[in-house]
């Protein structure tokens, strides 16, 4: 089942949108999310994890409406989101913090203290599962984040820049983890980083200033670069002409 965006405009001030107008079915499978810094990214994601809500249109997940607060609870429990800051729960260790995120979408408590384990042994954070989540570094702490919207199995799961600040073997194990579950997983991901997209996403959603720029399979959109331009230098070269508008 999809999140359906359907005429959808928010912003923070009146009058002023952040996004206008937008459309968008979320295909299955791993969608990469890009654009430039203020294009919307983080805003879009708030409002696919129902945490924001459009100022017009709507956000749908089969019957589930996020402008209506009845729905918003069980809205929840199938869509998990990475917000862009992790932050830690004051006095929590992290398989309790993990275990807590679970609690939270409506696991019981057992069964969300035995599924931290494994959403821990999925971002190789077991062995910091006692270490209290207010002494881990910036990229232990996205990782932990990355747990959090595992654990209880979500079928479809938000992630703003989940691999910002990560060092590159445990960008690894991320490309890894999308693989391993991108069959039962619908994914978005947004991200900066345009090297090795093929390998990792089928699909591609491309925003500057609220618009969507572009939105297809990762192939259509690669294969929009120049004849001449390297395979490895591609998405790089496509994402600049679409954001300057010269494709
Ligand atoms: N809480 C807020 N209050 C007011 N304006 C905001 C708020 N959050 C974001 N904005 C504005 O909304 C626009 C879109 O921001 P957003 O964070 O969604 O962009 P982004 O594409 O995720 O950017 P980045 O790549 O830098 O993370 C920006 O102009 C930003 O200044």
């Amino acid at each position: 089942m999809p999140i359906h965006v359907s005429r959808c405009s928010f912003g923070y001030r009146r009058r002023e949108f952040v996004l206008e107008d937008l459309t968008l079915r979320l295909p299955s499978g791993c969608s990469v999310l890009l654009g430039p810094n203020g294009a919307g990214k983080s805003t879009l994601l708030a409002l696919l994890a129902s945490a924001l809500r459009p100022s017009a249109g709507s956000v749908t997940l089969g019957d589930l409406d996020t402008r209506r607060r009845r729905d918003v609870q069980d809205y929840r429990r199938i869509v998990g989101w990475l917000p862009q800051q992790v932050r830690p729960v004051p006095g929590l260790r992290v398989r309790e913090q993990t275990s807590y995120a679970g609690w939270l979408k409506g696991l019981s408590r057992q069964e969300a203290w035995e599924r931290s384990r494994n959403a821990l042994q999925q971002v190789g954070l077991e062995e910091l599962a006692d270490r209290p989540t207010a002494h881990l570094s910036g990229g232990q702490l996205r990782r932990l984040g990355i747990a959090q919207t595992l654990v209880h199995s979500a079928q479809v799961v938000l992630m703003d820049e989940p691999t910002a600040g990560l060092d590159p073997a445990q960008r690894r194990v991320f490309r890894c983890l999308l693989d391993s579950l991108r069959d039962q997983t619908t994914f978005v991901v947004s991200t900066h980083q345009t090297e090795d997209l093929a390998e990792s996403y089928d699909s591609v959603i491309l925003l500057d200033r609220g618009r969507i720029r572009f939105q297809g399979p990762i192939r259509s959109f690669l294969d929009l670069a120049p004849r001449q331009v390297a395979q490895e230098r591609r998405a790089e070269a496509v994402y600049a002409d679409l954001v300057a508008g010269e494709v």
